[in-house]
């Protein structure tokens, strides 16, 4: 959800409160910023030594719980309760029960920081992106590389992070539930079918949401009937009710999300009801899919920032991911949905969320509203974290609100993760044509850095062949 969309949400909110007994929040409160105009200092950042510690207390002290769990083995041949993952789409944590533990990455002689771009094997055609045309198809890239590399790094900084991220691409819904224009549903199946076909592991297809809250997604159904036998990925959808969980289980979705706030206000804005109400909607919910064997992902929003309140203290945050958790929820997503936290916040709020809940179950979800997504992003996986949500292009930002940018583009995410040495199985060069497929249609540039500065290397290069 973006500013936009919680303005929208909002005037939404209002214009209902002649039925709606919630106290009004002047709009003016959504365009101050408070206190959280000023990023936390650098002092406030954990030393290494703290973040050893937060490993080691949450490699012991949050054990995956057996008796719980939306997906303990309810689907046969997928096994929730101990990896971020219902399938096997990670390959790294096999033989590793606690990832996020440090492990000396052995890097062969001569292996480049940023890793290939392979051009073969695309299948996806139609928007004749440079990545996609003849002359590339069987060229080689090297992104940009430190020939130093990792191998001879040694540093306690990247030795940290996980060897495998799981992404989860959710363009087709966070990022384009904001979009003014209709995107045709045939745009929306072609994006959702090039997403997956670049190796991303989960792509949000879309939301069974009231289609006057959220008109963009109102073809929910017809999305779901174009992509629902599609291999090779899982495809989530938003359900903030019963009847949206009904709706998509009918359309064919073997996987559903439900979004809570960490914010009392932005609760009432986005799902028109208190953080209460939402749980008990959401208990509801878990439960109608457990009878359907049905796995829930869980979102919390607002975790560092809200619009209206300002700073969210982290104990809140605990409090409703511990409640997501209890239901059943095999993965809670950690949303700074208005993109303000730096990790002088973001850490402090994951040390609160990694008491209460095993830091596997626990993916990150930053919108780069103020450039600090990647910074915050890699503060979590030195935490442990090892799930990071991103949006194809960096779709998502406000078309209405100058300056303000949506979630973090997930070619942009790949690429840090590539140079980190991290295995995501993601191919950067799709990823980069799936961007500038849906960039194209929506009539602006790719808002991803990686994207444009490699289309605009390759198209250099292009023209000494
Ligand atoms: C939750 C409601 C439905 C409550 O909306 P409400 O108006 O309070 O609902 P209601 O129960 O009073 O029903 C009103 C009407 O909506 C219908 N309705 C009721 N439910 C549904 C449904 N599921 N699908 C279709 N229709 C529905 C219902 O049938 C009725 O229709 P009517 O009788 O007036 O014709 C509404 O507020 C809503 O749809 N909100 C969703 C807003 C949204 O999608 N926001 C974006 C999510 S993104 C986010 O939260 C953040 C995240 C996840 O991205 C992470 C981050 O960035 O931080």
């Amino acid at each position: 959800m973006q500013w936009n969309g919680v303005r929208r949400a909002h005037s939404l909110w209002c214009k209902s409160l002649t039925h709606n007994t919630h106290a009004y929040i002047p709009v003016s409160h959504f365009v101050t910023m408070s206190s959280l105009e000023e990023p936390l200092a650098f002092d406030k950042l954990p030393s290494m030594s703290t973040v050893d510690r937060i490993q080691r207390f949450s490699s012991g002290a949050c054990r995956p719980r057996d008796d719980v769990g939306m997906g303990h083995r309810w689907i046969e041949g997928r096994d929730c309760t101990t990896s971020n993952s219902c399938n096997d789409d990670d390959q790294s944590f096999g033989k590793e029960s606690f990832p996020w533990r440090r492990h000396t990455r052995k890097i062969s002689e001569g292996e480049h920081l940023l890793r290939n771009i392979s051009f073969s094997g695309r299948n996806s055609t139609g928007s004749g992106t440079l990545w996609e045309s003849k002359s590339f198809q069987e060229h080689k890239y090297h992104t940009f590389s430190n020939e130093n590399g990792i191998s001879h790094s040694n540093n306690k900084i990247v030795r940290g992070v996980p060897k495998f991220v799981k992404i989860v691409e959710v363009g087709p819904r966070d990022g384009l539930q904001n979009e003014k224009n209709i995107v045709p549903t045939a745009v929306k199946v072609e994006l959702i079918q090039r997403l997956v076909s670049a190796g991303l592991p989960v792509v949000e297809a879309t939301s069974f949401v009231s289609p006057k809250w959220v008109p963009q997604l109102a073809d929910a159904k017809d999305v779901m009937d174009a992509v629902n036998t599609l291999d090779g990925a899982r495809l989530p959808v938003l359900t903030p009710n019963l009847k949206g969980f009904e709706a998509a289980v009918s359309a064919g979705a073997k996987e559903v999300a439900i979004f809570a706030s960490a914010s009392e206000s932005f609760s009432l804005s986005n799902i028109n009801c208190t953080i209460e109400e939402s749980l008990l909607r959401y208990r509801a919910v878990a439960t109608a899919a457990k009878e359907h064997s049905i796995p829930v992902r869980g979102y919390v929003s607002c975790v560092v920032g809200c619009p209206v309140e300002g700073a969210v203290p982290p104990s809140k945050v605990a409090y409703v991911v511990k409640e997501l958790y209890d239901m059943g929820c095999f993965e809670i997503s950690l949303g700074d949905t208005i993109g303000i936290g730096t990790p002088g916040s973001v850490v402090p709020m994951l040390e609160a969320v990694m008491a209460v809940v095993p830091t596997e179950k626990l993916a990150v979800h930053f919108h780069d509203t103020y450039g600090q997504a990647l910074a915050n992003i890699l503060v979590s996986l030195q935490m442990g974290i090892n799930i990071v949500d991103s949006s194809i292009a960096g779709l998502g930002g406000c078309p209405y609100a100058k300056g303000a940018s949506g979630n973090v583009a997930t070619e942009d995410v790949v690429y840090m993760l590539n140079g980190l040495g991290v295995q995501t199985n993601v191919d950067l060069g799709k990823l980069i044509a799936a961007g500038d497929f849906i960039s194209k249609h929506l009539g602006r540039p790719n808002g991803s850095k990686a994207a444009v500065a490699l289309n605009r290397r390759f198209t250099a290069d292009a023209s000494k062949i």
